[in-house]
């Protein structure tokens, strides 16, 4: 369990924030540009000494009263928006830097670290001859070889272009899937949040507005997440089984079971999927006949008016309702025809499912074909 809470004033800045999140996975900061995200995430690592503060790092105390361990004696591992490497030193030289200042128990060894971020071939380069991803896959390294027993990332992706930022994501996925430090990643891209974070603290000028798993977060209907121009519900589920005369998979999702294009890899591997609300549509009965691959029972929960004549209904699948959240945007016409109310059982047609991370991991990568969604 990590347990943070900080207040103090900045200038003109009012920062009270508390939160309490898994010791483990990602969780991610996110909220708009000055809400305070950084300097939350800078009085983690203890760079900021605000008056008030108190941190809980699994056990560890880092802050408390007159308590304050200062950032040297932190095993934390810290990735900036810009990958500050040494530029007179090559890339191993830059990476044997973080060996060095490692502190406690070997959490990750150099193999490991050099495999998963795919490094090895980059060693002999100065760091001046590396793209803006390569430059940002050794930082990591750097911070993960110095054996933190947390891994701040204050917007690692921001400063890349699209192409880099593709480029690096399947990486961070291979980290999460792989490692069990934890991250707090800050963010204010929503897309990067839905991919990677497994948790979500949501900050608004200077407080947090709400925190816990990030599915539960983006349907929650007293947040403006849902609200967004394009929400969207993400799933984890476990391959069941793959069919490759169609090029598909399917994946167990609680409440019920998904087809996705493409191979998603062995049986068991776990996999997030990204459902747009866009993509759901809500009838009474099962379609007949339909090329639409996904259709499952689901019940509505509730349902938000939105401008534009559109209503987002939130759904948990099963006939239950004890399954994965889901959200649909229909039309105000369509929802008053059906005459769908809360509490109903509902079929809900999934035009769409998509892998949240589309460049999968590394070992089971697929087809471009098959990664865009289909109905
Ligand atoms: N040392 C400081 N002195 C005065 N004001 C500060 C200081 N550090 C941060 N601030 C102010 O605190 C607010 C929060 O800044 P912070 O960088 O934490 O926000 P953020 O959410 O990370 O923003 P961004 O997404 O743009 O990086 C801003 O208004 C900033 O100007």
């Amino acid at each position: 369990m990590i347990g943070a809470a900080f207040r103090g004033r900045l200038g003109s800045f009012d920062l009270d924030t508390a939160f309490e999140v898994p010791g483990q996975g990602i969780t991610a900061l996110f909220g708009p540009s000055g809400c305070g995200k950084t300097t939350v995430l800078r009085a983690i690592a203890g760079l900021m000494r605000l008056p008030e503060g108190r941190l809980v790092v699994n056990g560890e105390t880092w802050q408390e009263g007159r308590r304050f361990v200062p950032p040297h004696r932190r095993a934390i591992g810290y990735v900036f928006q810009e990958a500050s490497l040494f530029p007179h030193l090559s890339v191993e030289s830059n990476l044997r830097f973080g060996l060095r200042r490692s502190r406690g128990a070997a959490r990750i060894g150099w193999d490991e670290v050099v495999d998963l971020l795919g490094i090895g071939p980059l060693f002999d380069r100065p760091t001046a001859m590396l793209s803006g991803g390569e430059r940002q896959r050794v930082a990591i390294g750097r911070a993960l070889l110095s054996q933190p027993q947390l891994l701040l990332m204050d917007e690692p992706l921001s400063a890349l272009d699209r192409f880099s930022k593709d480029e690096i994501l399947p990486y961070l996925e291979r980290l999460h899937a792989s490692l069990s430090i934890p991250v707090i990643y800050v963010s204010h891209d929503i897309a990067e949040v839905e991919r990677l974070a497994d948790t979500l603290v949501l900050m608004g000028g200077g407080r947090v507005r709400a925190a816990g798993p990030i599915a539960a977060m983006l349907a929650d209907p007293a947040l403006p997440l849902i609200r967004m121009p394009q929400p969207a519900a993400v799933i984890d589920g476990a391959v069941v089984s793959t069919d490759p005369v169609y090029g598909l998979s399917e994946v167990e999702v609680p409440g019920g079971r998904l087809v996705v294009p493409g191979d998603l890899g062995p049986r068991g591997m776990r996999r997030r999927l990204r459902i747009p609300a866009s993509d759901v549509s809500l009838g009474r009965h099962a379609p007949l006949d339909t090329t639409i691959l996904n259709a499952l029972p689901a019940r509505i929960q509730g349902a938000e008016p939105e401008p534009g004549h559109q209503v987002t209904v939130r759904l948990a699948l099963g006939a239950d309702g004890q399954g994965a959240a889901l959200l649909a945007r229909v039309s105000r016409k369509s929802w008053d025809r059906l005459n769908l109310r809360e509490g109903e059982l509902v079929v809900a047609r999934l035009k769409a499912v998509a892998l949240a991370d589309p460049a999968p991991p590394l070992s089971t990568r697929v087809t471009p074909a098959a990664r865009t969604a289909t109905s």
